[in-house]
């Protein structure tokens, strides 16, 4: 594998081209210089994936895209390095492994198992400071979530943290730790683009199954990685970036995608049309998934573009609840997951996939009146650093009703 300063002018210079881009939500780091620096320490250390297990990944969601498997993605809002812990890591990979074993068993087709997991560090965020005035917290891999100034500053050495705990969170999943199951492969938003740059890697394509079967520029931070509803502006840095990538990548839609815009991102993210390349995850809302999602599946099919359509139905339905917590309700999660199942079954197209925040943990970050969590339950285990995540119990209920839905 071909570090930087190695590879063909070409492969640089459109690299550069798409990093010149417009990319937003990126920090300003205090010291630029030393970000330079890290970047070339991290594109001189292994990379935390290899292309071989990327092309696999990227081969099992050609199946999900032929309606022949389900995905499931789930994991932390924001992974924090004080969270980064062999109980938690466990417990979210057997949430993972539980429900993936339930969909498999119920709903009857082969799952593709992905943790937001093992570098989930960077956060976009709504608002560039907090309450208090100070800079927004943008995730451990930029600054430090407690309320002081200095912690908040942009320091890039933690994008060396970042990868020591990406790495510590691998070799936990690589061995086997949160119960047997399937394989996990690794995910995160693709929004730092230092961090991302670091592990870019050109492999040759050798067939040995370290270069990849076809060879190209892996983004080695994770096997997929998807750009989110603040990064993905169509001639921007993230796509561009992503564009040029060998793996498989998804873009989040929110309910403002026009469908001719979804077309342009398959064109410019997927022109060989190759299943399994690309997944769409819809965040639209329960209040809006049945109206604003099937004129985008439908104007994508029309195409003829082969996409993953997988469910996000976290983020269009956040609220704040009476007590000031940022929260979801359960009953909107499981609707919008209704809907989004309503809409493929109506247009004859594969609802292939759900995407959650979700913790192992007992935590109680989501409203859910029937499991006993109401507004002034919320305090008790309330331990985000960003997003409300489901719990194991009610990850575990989620993956229930997706399975009925998937049998029907
Ligand atoms: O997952 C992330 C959040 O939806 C995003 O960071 C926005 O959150 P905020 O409104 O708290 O900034
Ligand atoms: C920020 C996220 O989602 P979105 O980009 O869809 O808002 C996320 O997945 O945590
Ligand atoms: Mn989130």
């Amino acid at each position: 594998m071909l570090t930087t300063r190695s590879w063909p002018g070409e492969t640089r210079r459109r690299l550069t081209e798409a990093l010149q881009r417009p990319a937003a939500q990126q920090p300003g780091w205090a010291d630029p210089g030393a970000a330079d620096d890290v970047r070339e320490a991290l594109e001189r250390l292994p990379p935390l994936v290899l292309p071989a297990e990327v092309d696999r990944l990227r081969s099992r969601l050609a199946d999900a895209a032929r309606g022949r498997a389900f995905v499931l993605q789930g994991g932390d809002c924001a992974e924090t390095f004080a969270a980064n812990t062999a109980d938690h890591v466990g417990a979210n990979v057997g949430a993972l492994r539980a429900m993936a074993r339930a969909l498999e068993q119920d709903g009857g087709r082969p799952v593709v198992t992905l943790g937001r997991i093992a570098g989930q560090y960077a956060k976009p965020r709504s608002q560039p400071v907090d309450v208090l005035g100070l800079p927004v917290f943008r995730g451990d891999i930029v600054n430090g979530p407690e309320p002081d100034p200095a912690g908040r500053a942009a320091d890039p050495r933690r994008m060396l943290r970042a990868y020591t705990h990406a790495l510590a969170a691998l070799n936990l999943i690589r061995a086997g730790h949160g119960g047997p199951g399937a394989e996990v492969f690794t995910s995160h938003e693709a929004l730092l683009l230092d961090y991302e740059r670091g592990l870019l890697r050109l492999a040759a394509g050798d067939g040995t199954g370290r270069g990849g079967e076809t060879g190209g520029l892996y983004a080695l931070s994770a096997h997929f990685l998807w750009i989110g509803e603040r990064t993905r502006q169509l001639d921007g840095a993230h796509v561009a970036l992503a564009a040029l990538l060998a793996n498989p990548v998804g873009v989040k839609i929110g309910p403002g995608t026009d469908p001719e815009l979804a077309v342009a991102y398959a064109e410019r993210l997927n022109p060989g049309r190759e299943p399994g390349r690309l997944t769409f995850i819809s965040r639209m809302g329960a209040g809006a998934v049945r109206e604003k999602l099937p004129a985008v599946v439908e104007r994508v099919t029309a195409a003829g573009h082969p996409v993953v359509w997988s469910c996000d139905p976290m983020h269009g339905n956040t609220r704040e609840a009476p007590s000031g917590y940022k929260t979801r309700r359960v009953t909107d999660i499981e609707d919008e997951v209704r809907g989004f199942f309503e809409v493929h079954r109506e247009l004859g197209t594969h609802p292939g996939g759900l995407h959650i925040e979700l913790t192992g943990d007992a935590v109680t970050e989501c409203l859910d009146e029937p499991g006993g969590i109401d507004d002034t339950a919320l305090a008790g285990r309330y331990e985000t650093h960003c997003d409300p995540r489901l719990n194991g119990d009610q990850a575990l209920r989620l993956a229930g009703a997706v399975a009925a839905l998937t049998r029907t």
